[in-house]
Parts: C-alpha cells; structure tokens; sequence
C-alpha cells in the first residue's frame, strides 16, 4: 500500500530522500524463494540510496544515525523554520525534528474518525475513514508530553524506526496527523482487521497446520527484515501482530523498538517486552542482549498460536522465570559459568526441572517441535535467526504454508473485541450473582485470558531506582540488605482485598510486629517468590515459608485481585521504561539506556504525583510505605479511570 491519497496528504514530499519507496505496489511472496529475492533487492537497493544520499548530504529520515548528525550539520533553524512552514508544530520541530524530516503532516479533516478500535499502554487507537478515498486506517493517538522534550524524542523513536523498514510484513506508517497548533499527534496506519491474540484465543477459530506455517513465515519475514536493518523490535507479543482480511500479517507498534548499534550494545535497559514473552536473560536484568530476545518472543507467539493461549503466563518476573524452567527445563551448570549472571544463585531454581515442552505441544509435528524448542532455548545464541528459522525443517516440509489470501475471511475478533465479550460476560455473571444473592461481597471481575498487560506489566512497575546499578529482584534485594533499603516489590504479594495487598492488609493489624509479618495465604492464590522470601528473611529476619520451588509459583491461572487495580501503575512504569533512556541529547540510539537519568514522571500527562516513583526507603518504616503505596495505588486508580474517559473522547 502506498502513502495516503496525495491531495490531502503528504507523505514524503521530497522523493530523494525518501526512507522507503513511495507509492511502490506491496510485494506479495508465498514462498521462501520470492521472498528472499525480494530481501536481496531491498537490501542491495537501501544500500546503494543510503550510499547516494549520504553523498547528497541529504536523507535525514532514513539512516538514523546518519540522520542525525546530518540534520545537526544544518542549521536547526532553518530546518525549524522550514518543518513550521510545512505546518509542523514548533515543540516537534525543536525537540525531534529528524523524525518528521521531508514529510508534512496531513490534516484531521482529511479524516473522519470512527470508533475506537485499540487501547496500548502509549496510545488509544481510533479507526478512521479518509475523506477523499474511502479508505479505511487506523490511528494511533500517541501519549507523550509536548512540553518535554525527551517525551517528544521518545515518541519520534518510534517514527523513525517505522521510517527505515519497509517490508509486506510490518506495519506501515503511512503519515502523520497534526497542525501547528496541535499539541498530539496521530500516527496513521492502514486498518487491520484482526490480531493474532485475539484470532488464536477465538474458541471457534482452529489453526490447521498449513495455516499456523502461513502466520509464522510472514511473522519471520517481517523479523528478518527488521533485524537485517539493525532493529529490534522488544515487544513482540499477540496482540502486537495485526493480520487483515486478506490473510496478510504485519508486526505492529514499534514503541520499544531500538537500534543495535556498537555503542549501546552492552547499555540496554532490561525492561522491555510484556512479561509472558519476555526471554529469561531479560528477566534476569541482562543489559548487553540482543535480537534473539525477539526470538524467544516468537516462540512463545508460535506456542500461542498453536495452543490458543499464552504458554508463559506468569505474574511476577521471577515466577515468569520459573514457568521458563518448567517449560524448557533449568539450565545445566555450563549455563551459570558461562553467562556470568549476577546473583546468578538467586535465579538458580533449587531443583532441576525437566523440559516439558514436548509434552505440552503433542499434537505439534517433530520439526514444529524442534524449531520451537530453538526458539524457546534459555541460551540467546542458541535461538538462531529468524533467517535460520525461515529455513527450518518445518516451513521445508509438508504440509507447507497456505498462502495468505486462502486463509479464511474470520469475523471481527481483536484483543479489544475479546475484552469486550470478556466484560458482557462478566456483567451477566454479576447480574446473575447479585439476582441470585450468592457470592462474596466485593467481588471483582475476572480478567480476560488475553489481557497480559494488566498483570504483566505489574512486576516493573517500580523501577525507578535509588541506585542504579540495581537492575533486578536479586539484586535489590541484596542491595536492600546492605544498604539498609528494601523495596516494596520485594516483599511477598499475594492477592487480597482491594484496599492493598493481603499481606499488607494483615500487616496493619498487626503493625508493632513486624515479625509476624508471616506467610499469608488464606484467600491467595499467589505465593511468595523465592527471592522475596529470601530477600525477607535477609532484611527482616522474617522466616517466609514455604521455601521450596513451588513458593514461585501462582497457583492457577486466573486473575489475582489487586493487580486488577494497578493499570495505571504498570502504564506508568511502562512510560518509565519507554523514557527511561533518555540523556537528553537528541535522537541518538546509541545512547546509553540503563545509565539513563531516572524519568520524571512528575510531568507526564498522568498527573503529579510520583506513583511508580522511588520505593526504596530505609527499612523500620514499613506503615509509612503500606499507607503510600495503597493511596499511590487509589489514585493511579482513580487517574487511570479519569485517563480512560478522556482518551475515550
Ligand atoms: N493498524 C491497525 N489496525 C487495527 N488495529 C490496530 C492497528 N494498530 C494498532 N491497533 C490496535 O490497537 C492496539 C494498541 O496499539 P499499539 O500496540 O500500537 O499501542 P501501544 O500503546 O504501543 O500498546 P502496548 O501497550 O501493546 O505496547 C493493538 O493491540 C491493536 O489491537
């Protein structure tokens, strides 16, 4: 598909220094081969015109890393002045004007907006139709703060990235919504009428073989590509993969997507990637990762597909780990030598787990196995490529994938879509219980199984540091018994009454005690980690039973409580993460992320108040934290409903 119809609109206005080829028919491939032919020429031709424009000194938009130090060789005032008369607004222009280099921005009224189609953390997506063409699209209303220069650069990040890939199988960003007056933004993007979350966990919706081949290869196509052009994507999941009614799948919000350069090769924040696809040395706080975390990403996307749900679904990073352990087995000893892990003995699981992944995917063919348990390997080198994986026994054999426009033409079924039934079931189930009298008082409602953000994003909702160097559960709570501090995170979470955490709740009962601050577990179904009671029984003193293996673990899969409440919390920590790389020095992605400055959430739009701020205090002061963190939590709350009712309108 090409730019939005001409009139109205404007994509790149100068072709020279196009990042993609404008205008050009979408290639469509069924096989490995077309494929490949179509990688060899988009390679060779983003070569040879980074080449030509490099020489032209042009082409800000397309090389990021060229981009920027050439629009520094300009003058920014003129570049400023020039973007301003194109109609682009002045904090775009001064704080990331690379982003929206050659392009001008296209007008609301080219659009009228219809409903809204997508909720994400960093956006509220709106279908819309195109005036002049009929044509439907969606958009995405990014959230950022005009007023912050480094929100602006955050949010331009993923325009840029979007603006150097060019491939079938990734979504394209076809312009940009806005005027000079205008303090938001609106990223424009062909509409998609489905996702893979909510295809796969459609109960009346069975992949064949042929067809789960189809979804991969596409998915793999679009990797590659990104990968060949030194991008990572870092959030891969379901929901972030769109297929529309033609069968054709492309991978979808570039928001955390980062450059692999030399520079930030061993400085990247581990903080990426929702939880149940987050790849375990993320998990364990490495810095120096590398594409191969969106592999693992893809394996558990495969995993999904084939089994019509997530296949990790952990609430807490190191329960996250230990469903890891489950699923693929502990790793052998070689594995803690040779990766240098710190505080390697605290993700060291005390028994060894057998794999069991096999057992699990039974009705998957022996290649389909194998390339999974590639891609779901706890060692990063041994997940292959996504080239490697293209060229997999399983896409070679029969019965090989469909082509995409035999797929069948599936009735509107997205994430959102499945939220939706989710809550019509859940106010059935309420009306019937309240008509019936039964039930607890208070209950609340179950969560959807395909709303992983709530609950996933949970556990990094804290993670704003007093120290730096603190990147993860062991290690804060090493420093934690050092230095006199603790964090709250640390500490046993078990569900509970709205009002807080269970164990905090029984806490306050009994507040001059801290050492009966026991095991909690009457109406929890989740348990204690092992490093919180580890990290418990260091700082407090406390003996938090159980400490076997199975303490990890949450038992069942159903929604936990509390967690329903923190929306807002994990959005804001999310925010955290996506700013958390900030050095205020420009578009450059090779900075540093993890010696980044911590963000200051003070100015997001979400309001003032420091909800995911420091929770790191000196210990003995356990009340003071309890009673902020539950008011922290009643007014993230209470901003998150505030922020829906807006973004809604
Ligand atoms: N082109 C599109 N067509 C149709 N729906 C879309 C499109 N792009 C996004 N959506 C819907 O909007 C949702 C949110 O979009 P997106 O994932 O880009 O936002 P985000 O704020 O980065 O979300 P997240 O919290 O998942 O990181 C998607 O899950 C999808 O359902």
């Amino acid at each position: 598909m090409g730019c939005i119809s001409s009139k109205n609109v404007s994509c790149l206005t100068d072709q020279s220094v196009s990042p993609v080829q404008e205008n050009v028919p979408e290639p469509k491939f069924s096989t490995n081969q077309q494929h490949r032919a179509f990688v060899d020429h988009s390679l060779e031709t983003s070569h040879n015109s980074r080449r030509s424009r490099r020489s032209k000194r042009l082409g800000a938009g397309s090389d990021l890393r060229i981009g920027v130090s050439l629009i520094s060789g300009l003058s920014h005032r003129n570049v400023e002045a020039e973007q301003a008369a194109a109609g682009w607004p002045a904090w775009l222009c001064s704080a990331a004007s690379e982003a929206v280099h050659g392009w001008v921005p296209l007008k609301a009224e080219a659009f009228q907006k219809l409903e809204k189609i997508g909720q994400g953390t960093y956006s509220s997506v709106f279908r819309a139709r195109e005036v002049e063409t009929g044509k439907m699209v969606a958009l995405k209303k990014v959230k950022f703060d005009n007023l912050q220069p480094e929100s602006i650069r955050f949010m331009a990040r993923e325009i840029l990235i979007l603006r150097k890939l060019n491939h079938p199988n990734i979504m394209k960003l076809e312009g940009i919504v806005t005027s000079r007056a205008s303090s938001s933004i609106y990223l424009v993007f062909e509409y998609m009428e489905h996702d893979l979350a909510g295809l796969s966990s459609n109960p009346d919706i069975r992949f064949t073989e042929a067809q789960v081949k189809c979804y991969m290869q596409q998915l793999l196509w679009g990797l590659e590509h990104c990968h060949m052009r030194g991008v990572m994507h870092r959030d891969i999941k379901a929901s972030n993969i769109l297929v529309n009614n033609k069968g054709v799948l492309k991978l979808g919000d570039f928001g955390l997507a980062n450059m692999v350069t030399a520079k930030n090769r061993n400085q990247l924040t581990s903080r990426v990637v929702t939880l149940w696809y987050r790849a375990p040395e993320l998990l364990m706080g490495s810095t120096s990762y590398g594409v191969s975390i969106d592999l693992w990403s893809v394996g558990c996307v495969f995993a999904e597909i084939l089994m019509g749900k997530p296949i990790l679904k952990g609430r807490t990073e190191i329960e996250q780990l230990h469903k890891i352990y489950k699923l693929s087995g502990s790793p052998p000893d070689s594995f803690w030598k040779r990766n240098k892990i710190t505080h390697a003995t605290s993700f060291r699981p005390q028994h060894t787990y057998e794999a069991t992944l096999r057992e699990r995917c039974n009705e998957l063919s022996t290649t389909g196995v194998f390339l999974l348990e590639t891609l779901l390997s706890m060692e990063p080198e041994k997940r292959g490529t996504a080239s490697s994986a293209l060229n997999s026994e399983y896409f070679l054999t029969r019965p090989y994938a469909c082509d995409p426009s035999s797929l069948p033409k599936y009735p509107p079924n997205k994430e959102m879509d499945a939220k939706h039934r989710e809550g019509l079931r859940r106010k059935r189930a309420n009306i019937k219980q309240r008509d019936s009298g039964v039930g607890r008082k208070h209950k609340r409602p179950h969560r959807t199984e395909h709303d992983p953000k709530s609950y996933a994003k949970l556990p990094i909702r804290q993670d704003t540091f007093e120290d730096k160097n603190i990147t993860n559960d062991a290690s804060r709570a090493t420093t934690a018994t050092q230095g006199n501090y603790y964090k709250l995170s640390d500490l046993p979470m078990t569900t509970g009454p709205a009002s807080g955490f269970a164990w905090a709740v029984k806490r306050r009962k009994d507040p001059d005690n801290i050492s009966t601050l026991t095991y909690y577990q009457p109406s929890s179904r989740s348990q204690l980690s092992g490093t919180s009671v580890a990290f418990a029984k260091n700082t407090f003193g406390l003996n938090l039973k159980p400490d076997n293996d199975s303490a990890w673990e949450v038992q069942g899969d159903d929604d936990d409580q509390i967690i329903e409440e923190l929306p807002s919390e994990g959005k804001l920590s999310r925010i955290g993460e996506r700013y958390g790389s900030l050095d205020g020095s420009g578009l450059d992605f090779s900075q540093r992320e993890e010696d980044s400055p911590k963000i200051n959430l003070e100015h997001l739009q979400y309001g003032k108040q420091s909800i995911s701020g420091p929770l790191i205090f000196k210990s003995g002061k356990i009340d003071e934290i309890l009673q902020r963190n539950e008011s922290n939590i009643r007014q993230a709350v209470r901003k998150s409903h505030f922020q829906r009712e807006q973004d809604d309108r």
